[in-house]
Formats: C-alpha cells, sequence, structure tokens
C-alpha cells in the first residue's frame, strides 16, 4: 500500500513557470498600478502555475467532506457527543448543513465521504468508504493501525482522481467528525514540533476547564504512543483520524492531476501537515482560503507556509471557508481574462522616473 501512496507522490510536478511567469506579465499590463490587487495578484501567479495557463476557469467545483469518528472522544474533549457526526452525515446528505448552502451560492457539489464514521449509514448520495468504525481511544493506545491509516489516504487519492476524471476542476476540503480538533492538535504539535497548550484549541466551544482538561489528554496521548515526528504515517495513525488520513490523500491526488485544492480548516490543514510531510511539493496546490478562530491554525499555517485570503473568524470546519473563498478565485480568474490591458484600453503606462 505504501508502494501505491508513492506513485501518487512520485508524480507531483512543480508549479509550471512558463505560466507562472505569463501571469506576472499579464497583471503587469492590467489598467491598474503594479500589485495593487495586493493577494488577489498572488493568487492568480499560484494559480496559473498550477493550472499551466494565465486564465485559468474552474467551472466544476467540487467540496470533499470526509467524515469519521474518534474514539478519543469517551475523554470528554468535546462540547457534543461523539453521536452527533453519524447525526449530522443525515444533514449533509439532505442538503441541511452550512456547507451543503454555500456550496449552491458558490456552485460546488457536495460529495459526502463515510470513512469511518461508528454507526449505519445509508443513502443514495453517499460515497461509502468506511475503513473501520471510528478509530481507538489516542489517550490509550494508538487510535489505529498503520494499514487502516494507509488505506484511508488511499479512498481520498482514489476519490481525486474519480472526480478529476469526471471533469471537477478545483477541489475543496471538508470534514465531519466529533473531536478531529483534538487529533488534529495532536498532528500540530508532532509535525508542527509545538506544546499541546499552543496546539489545542476549544473546537466546538468548550469551557476553560474543559479547555485544559483537552491539553492533558493530548499531552497523554503522546506519552503513550510516542509518535515518530520523522514518520508521517506513524503519527497520523497514532494520534489522527480516519477523515484526516482521507484528506491527505485527496490532498495528495489534487497536487498529482494538476488541480488546485482549496484548504478549509483547522482540521484539514493537520491533514496538509501530513500531506507536506509525504511530498512537500504538493504544497505548491493547496490554498489557504482562512485563518480559522481555531487556536493553532494560524500557526498551522505558517508551518505549511501558506498565507491564509479571509480572516472571519469562522470555527465550524465542514469546509465552509474553503466553498467561501471560490469566490475569490472566482474575481481572481475574472481579472485575469476579463480586465483591459494599458494597450488595449490606450492607458497610458507608469512614468519611469
Ligand atoms: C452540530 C455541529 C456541526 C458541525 N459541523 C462541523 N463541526 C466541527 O466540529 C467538530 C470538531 O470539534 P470538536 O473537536 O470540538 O468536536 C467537527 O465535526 C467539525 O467538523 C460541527 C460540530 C457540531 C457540533
Ligand atoms: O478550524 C476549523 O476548521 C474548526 C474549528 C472548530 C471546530 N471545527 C472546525
Amino acid at each position: 500500500m505504501i508502494s501505491a501512496i508513492e506513485e501518487v507522490t512520485g508524480v507531483i510536478a512543480p508549479p509550471d513557470e512558463q505560466a507562472t511567469l505569463q501571469a506576472v506579465l499579464r497583471l503587469n499590463n492590467l489598467t491598474k498600478p503594479p500589485g495593487s490587487l495586493g493577494q488577489l495578484e498572488a493568487l492568480a501567479v499560484r494559480l496559473a502555475g498550477i493550472s499551466v495557463t494565465p486564465q485559468p476557469s474552474y467551472t466544476k467545483r467540487m467540496v470533499v467532506v470526509m467524515a469519521a469518528d474518534h474514539g478519543v472522544c469517551s475523554e470528554g474533549i468535546s462540547a457534543f457527543p461523539q453521536e452527533v457526526t453519524l447525526q449530522m452525515a443525515h444533514n449533509f446528505l439532505s442538503g441541511g448543513a452550512a456547507v451543503n448552502v454555500l456550496a449552491r451560492q458558490a456552485g460546488a457539489e457536495v460529495k459526502f465521504v463515510d470513512i469511518g464514521i461508528n454507526g449505519d449509514l445509508t443513502h443514495p448520495d453517499l460515497i461509502d468508504r468506511k475503513v473501520r468504525l471510528g478509530t481507538d481511544n489516542m489517550a490509550q493506545g494508538p487510535a489505529m493501525n498503520r494499514d487502516d491509516a494507509l488505506r484511508a489516504i488511499l479512498v481520498g487519492v482514489k476519490v481525486a482522481q474519480d472526480a478529476v476524471s469526471s471533469g471537477t476542476e478545483i477541489f475543496v476540503t471538508g470534514e465531519m467528525g466529533i473531536g478531529n480538533t483534538t487529533a488534529s492538535a495532536a498532528i500540530l504539535c508532532v509535525l508542527g514540533n509545538v506544546s499541546p497548550e499552543t496546539a489545542v484549541g476549544r473546537g466546538t466551544g468548550i469551557t476553560d476547564e474543559r479547555l485544559l482538561h483537552k491539553i492533558a489528554v493530548v499531552e497523554r496521548a503522546l506519552n503513550v504512543n510516542q509518535p515518530e515526528a520523522a514518520d508521517a504515517l506513524d503519527v497520523l495513525s497514532k494520534v489522527g483520524g480516519l477523515e484526516i488520513a482521507g484528506l491527505t490523500g485527496l490532498i495528495l491526488g489534487a497536487a498529482a492531476s494538476r488541480t488546485p485544492i482549496i484548504l478549509d480548516g483547522f482540521i484539514s490543514g493537520a491533514a496538509a501537515l501530513v500531506a507536506k510531510a509525504l511530498a512537500p511539493e504538493s504544497t505548491a496546490y493547496m490554498i489557504a482560503s482562512h485563518v480559522s478562530g481555531e487556536q493553532g491554525h494560524k500557526l498551522m499555517l505558517e508551518r505549511l507556509g501558506l498565507e491564509p485570503l479571509l480572516n472571519l473568524g469562522l470555527r465550524l470546519g465542514e469546509g465552509t471557508g474553503g466553498v467561501l473563498s471560490l469566490h475569490l478565485i472566482e474575481a481572481v480568474c475574472r481579472i485575469m481574462s476579463e480586465m483591459a490591458t494599458f494597450d488595449s484600453a490606450g492607458v497610458s503606462g507608469a512614468e519611469q522616473k
């Protein structure tokens, strides 16, 4: 199975240099002072390199929501009970979750993948790829074994490959899994080399007292499991989660097929840290949609070397911030394809000094 992942990481190419250069030149010829569209210009340049054209467009957009349960919920680390994952799964599948609403507005399709929900789920639109019925309690031992983590990564890779084959041009990462900010914080501790006090946040909105307990649970999980920082699969299997692993695969699959992948919040960021550790060049295909309200997310993005587009204080996950940023991506694409150049509009360029 590891060789199947290496096959994917092995084909991730750097962004296209020529398209990158063409985008820079075009931006400087458009009727505006150079650099005046700020971060949108940087985004335009990155998208050009990813999609190998200075004038990309992304009509077919897909948000992939990976859902799974976490054994560590039995430690009382969330404000909500584990059953909410399954209950919310029905809500996603009937179109009533926040991400469904925002995706409809942004013209994106939502794919909902059961990669490890602890319960039975059937629905005609469900992508049933259950690897196991949730993870084990990482505060007592490994969350899962290495094979489960590998299988979950490969689920994500396949979802990406199938979607690209049927025309998907841009992805958004989404997730649902009560307890997954605990697993994500543990991953950040190891791969980002930070302390639990720095990495752990309030997730669904826990009290001060429960926050201290959550920090202690992450400390315990790290002590019990001793995850090896140099071995991302060891980290993912011991203190990660199935939806995090699935998103890691989705990111790698998207990067391997030269498709931009928009990262949502803290959980998506944890998956991205694992993807970066497995394939450093995959970060070229990642776009950080926003910095979330979850403590540790800002630092996580710094570790990934990514600049977030938005800062709205979101702390929901599901892919919500990612889908919102599709509007900005659409704006950038239109700037690159519809704006006049100094020549075409007969506007004088900057005076040379
Ligand atoms: C109703 C509801 C809808 C959600 N949608 C996303 N999350 C978010 O909250 C969870 C992570 O927070 P924690 O680690 O504190 O459990 C994940 O399911 C995440 O997607 C939700 C949480 C709830 C309760
Ligand atoms: O940053 C996130 O994505 C987040 C924060 C809190 C809860 N769920 C998700």
